[in-house]
């Protein structure tokens, strides 16, 4: 029974051929609740539109006659080979999706040769989800790994959080810095959000103070973060809390989640982190705040290649990496394609997502003239405006 299911999977996924089909069908995969938690954003909805729709306002300026017959997508991380600038983002609660939930999408991304960024509220616990991202046939050597992080109020509830992610082995930290509380999310609150009650979240004991199930999301966090110590603290500043969490993270590395601004940029800079996010939590959070791909370009310039600089928001096909790849990006983290897949068909699905990415961006670079992934520049892209395009950006 198993395997016909499997079977049938799998020819539902020979029969998807881009991320939209994917989201076609994940939505007959899952109820009402979980699929507009996943899909859905913040207030009106601006903003989580505007980080598709931005990469629809730049075109690729190809270039031809330049031998394309080999052509090599992969990069780097950490010193850990990728097979592409592609990463999965955090995202709370997988096993909304799946009942194999993280440690799936953990198993085919490494397989594939990506990397994972597990969410503080994964269903899963980080040290199975590590063992699952670093355990891999296909790929040689270790597999690079990253913890996002939400800081609570209660510090003992992150230090626990963090010494154990340090004994796991995690290469990464990081920190969201664009949730001091939760967006307004209408969805959650007339869904009535929550955690069935057959799953658990994996990082925190059940008497730990740390809820997200059972209750709204919103009314959570909102209502409740003042009188009960575990929530995410809304206190944190650059000054104190930069250098505090650098003082008990050990070797791992310290990277924002967030930043959309070269003032905050720059500020990430001056406080010494490993590396930045281009991100506004797929239109979850404030809405009307830039598209990621428009804010790209400013934090790149301030940043000037003195730590990598990464985005993720709306990249939906093999050409939005190759056009964020141009804009500066060294490297795209996807959210809701990963989480369609894994609502599809499990860890085969969470890999077709990745291989759907990699066949079009590998075809992309070869349409528009490049074989090395450090070809791609600002050069090969024009922004389109009411006039037409402008050649030069
Ligand atoms: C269902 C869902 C849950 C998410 N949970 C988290 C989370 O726990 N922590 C976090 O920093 N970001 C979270 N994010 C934001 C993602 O890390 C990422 O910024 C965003 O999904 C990228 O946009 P995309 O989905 O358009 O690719 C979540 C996103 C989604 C869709
Ligand atoms: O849904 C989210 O985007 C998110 O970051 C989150 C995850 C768990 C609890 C609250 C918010």
């Amino acid at each position: 029974m198993a395997s016909r299911g499997r079977d049938e999977d799998k020819k539902r996924l020979s029969e998807i051929l881009s991320i939209q089909d994917l989201r076609s069908v994940s939505h007959s995969k899952m109820d009402q609740m979980a699929r507009e938690y996943y899909d859905g954003g913040a207030g009106d909805g601006v903003t989580l539109k505007d980080n598709e729709a931005a990469y629809d306002r730049f075109i690729i300026r190809p270039r031809y006659l330049r031998d394309v017959s080999q052509c090599d997508p992969s990069t780097s991380l950490l010193d850990h080979p990728l097979t592409m600038p592609l990463g999965i983002a955090a995202a709370a609660m997988m096993k909304l999706a799946h009942p194999d939930g993280e440690s799936a999408v953990a198993r085919a991304a490494a397989d594939f040769g990506s990397v994972v960024c597990l969410s503080t509220f994964s269903t899963t616990s980080l040290e199975d989800v590590h063992k699952a991202a670093t355990t891999t046939t296909s790929m040689s050597g270790k597999r690079p790994c990253f913890l996002q992080l939400y800081i609570f109020q209660n510090r003992e509830t992150t230090i626990k959080m963090l010494n154990r992610a340090m004994k796991a082995g995690y290469d990464a930290i990081a920190l969201t810095i664009d949730s001091p509380y939760i967006g307004r999310r209408y969805n959650e609150v007339r869904n009535h959000f929550k955690l069935p009650s057959h799953l658990k979240l994996g990082n925190f004991e059940e008497n730990s103070g740390v809820k997200v199930g059972g209750e709204n999301l919103m009314e959570d966090i909102e209502s409740k973060s003042r009188k009960q110590p575990d929530r995410y603290d809304p206190s944190l500043e650059w000054d104190k809390d930069i250098q505090w969490l650098r003082s008990v993270c050990g070797n791992m590395q310290i990277w924002l989640k967030g930043i959309l601004t070269a003032e905050d940029a720059e500020l990430a800079l001056h406080h010494g982190v490993d590396g930045i996010i281009v991100s506004n939590h797929g239109g979850r959070q404030l809405d009307h705040v830039p598209s990621t791909l428009e804010a790209l370009p400013e934090v790149v310039d301030v940043i000037r290649g003195r730590i990598p600089v990464h985005v993720d928001g709306g990249i939906r096909r093999g050409s939005d990496v190759f056009k964020a790849i141009c804009l500066g990006a060294d490297l795209c983290w996807v959210g809701r394609p990963i989480l369609w897949g894994l609502a599809v068909a499990g860890q085969d699905g969470v890999r077709r997502a990745l291989d759907i990415l990699l066949e079009e961006f590998e075809l992309t670079m070869k349409l528009a003239g490049c074989t090395h992934v450090k070809q791609l520049s600002r050069r090969m892209l024009a922004k389109r405006d009411a006039m037409g395009y402008q050649s030069r950006l």
